[in-house]
């Protein structure tokens, strides 16, 4: 399987690491292409010793999957300069609130497009990925995107307008966890603990808790009981939490997230309309 990667950034790198250090694909099986920024092609070169090119047709006509990871807002540009080159390649793009339909138009044809949304934790193969595809796209088509966002994680495949809900939930949901863990750390040094101590203890208590929830019966509710002892610190703690309305919180981020991604694909199909009048 050969794999060409338009795009060289964070979700790039993370795909490809996972990839490479999992042993699921050999680096001379991808192939990497970038805009602008040519330091980030030698850093993968270097890194993965994946083959770094310029050329989009030497990368399109070497490739048997096409996986779009630039940003939305330059999904038009790629694509459109890409499109000569598209024969039968499969289009797998990871990009947030782009729809299959808006691909299709700016490639010009009715092409098969996998959209994926995984997460960056793709990088050491722990990825929570969902996927969903175009009629056109065959079984082994699916069979294969399945596969190799398998061998970096999980897959779910659901409903293509189920894909700005993950993409809340799951493609953004490490930086939700990143920015609980900056606020667990900060809270750890107000309550006297030494950085590095309280690092490890933060992240070993995040893994078991996650790790218990996977394997137990029971569910996180549950959990959350068997550790609050009445009237002791947990309760305590937790009450703080409530006061600040956590739960609330966190619905109003995930909500906030699934609405900016249907609001960016308005701006794709804002983009489709534009080829289409051109
Ligand atoms: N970062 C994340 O956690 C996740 C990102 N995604 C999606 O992945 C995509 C990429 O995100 P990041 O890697 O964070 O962005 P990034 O900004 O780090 O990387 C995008 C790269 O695409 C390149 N690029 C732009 N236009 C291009 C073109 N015409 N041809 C070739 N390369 C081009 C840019 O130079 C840049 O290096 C986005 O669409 C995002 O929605 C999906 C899941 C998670
Ligand atoms: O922030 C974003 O738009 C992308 C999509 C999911 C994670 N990062």
């Amino acid at each position: 399987m050969k794999i060409g990667v338009i795009g060289a950034g964070s979700m790039a790198e993370a795909l490809i690491s996972g990839l490479i250090n999992g042993n699921v694909v050999r680096p001379e099986q991808i192939a990497v292409c970038n805009r602008s920024d040519r330091s980030k092609l030698m850093y993968l070169q270097e890194h993965y010793h994946v083959t770094v090119t310029e050329d989009k047709k030497e990368l399109a006509d070497r490739s048997e999957i096409l996986i779009l990871a630039m940003k939305p807002k330059d999904v038009e540009e790629a694509v459109l300069t890409l499109r000569p080159y598209v024969k039968k390649q499969l289009i797998l793009s990871v990009l947030a609130g782009v729809t299959i339909e808006t691909i299709q138009h700016l490639l010009g044809k009715k092409a098969p497009v996998i959209r994926a949304m995984p997460n960056t934790s793709a990088a050491i193969r722990m990825s929570a990925t969902a996927i969903s595809a175009s009629g056109e796209a065959t079984m082994h088509q699916v069979k294969m995107a399945k596969h190799l966002f398998e061998t970096i994680g999980m897959v779910a495949v659901v409903e293509e307008d189920q894909l700005d809900a993950v993409t809340a939930l799951s493609g953004s949901g490490p930086a939700y966890v990143y920015y609980f863990i900056e606020a667990m750390e900060e809270a750890a040094a107000e309550v006297g603990l030494d950085q590095e101590i309280a690092k490890s203890l933060i992240l070993q208590t995040l893994a078991g808790a996650s790790e218990m929830l996977m394997q137990s019966e029971k569910q996180a509710g549950q959990l959350r009981k068997d550790v609050t002892s009445p009237g002791g610190t947990t309760e305590a703690g937790l009450e703080k939490l409530k006061d600040f309305q956590f739960s609330e919180a966190i619905i109003a981020c995930v909500k906030r997230a699934a609405e900016r991604s249907r609001e960016m694909q308005s701006g794709g199909q804002a983009a489709m309309e534009k080829v289409r009048k051109a």
